[in-house]
């Protein structure tokens, strides 16, 4: 806590960073983009990030297409390199070609369990539908077109809003 100028305690702001790898569409891009903006984050690539840095950040969020059923390799690889912290809050999110509950938390386990044995509390998960013409799916114009859409991008500012102010504005 510190003084302001009227002499009131004020808090330190909390940093956020996004932890971003998005290649196909730039499908996960967009969300995290509109994740930046509600949560006033940085957004850095796994490969501009050094282990070391990221205890600058109060809040992270980690997110990618979902490729073969996981995140991308190189936040894997990031989570694996990372130091040990205790309870960092951090989210995970992603976009893939098909979605749901299970499917969601299923694609998002290697990510999960790699920053949960490093120290890191997992506050919240996001997942939506991103265009997809990977394989044989671009020979018919590919799945999802236009996805993420307004109505995915509305999901998204919700998502951060809510895990602002959870996990934000609740501890300054
Ligand atoms: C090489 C590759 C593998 C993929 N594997 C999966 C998968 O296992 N499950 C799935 O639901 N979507 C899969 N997708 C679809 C992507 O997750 C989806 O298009 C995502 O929105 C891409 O995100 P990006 O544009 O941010 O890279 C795959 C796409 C590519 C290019």
């Amino acid at each position: 806590m510190e003084n302001n100028v009227n002499g009131l305690k004020e808090s330190l702001p909390m940093k956020s960073l996004l932890i971003l790898y998005s290649y196909h569409h730039h499908n996960t891009e967009k969300v995290a983009k509109v994740f930046a903006k509600v949560l006033d984050a940085e957004i850095k690539t796994p490969k501009e990030i050094k282990p070391e840095e990221l205890q600058k950040y109060d809040f992270i969020g980690f997110g990618s297409g979902i490729y073969s059923a996981k995140h991308d390799e190189s936040l894997l690889n990031l989570a694996d390199s990372l130091p040990r912290v205790t309870n960092k809050k951090a989210f995970i999110f992603s976009t893939a070609g098909i979605t749901g509950k299970s499917k969601a938390s299923n694609d998002h386990t290697t990510l999960r369990e790699k920053l949960e044995s490093k120290g890191y509390l997992i506050v919240d998960e996001f997942q939506c539908k991103g265009f997809n013409t990977n394989s044989f799916l671009k020979l018919f114009g590919g799945m999802n077109k236009g996805r993420p859409n307004d109505k995915d991008l509305k999901n998204a500012e919700d998502f951060a809003l809510k895990v602002k102010e959870n996990n934000i504005q609740k501890d300054n």
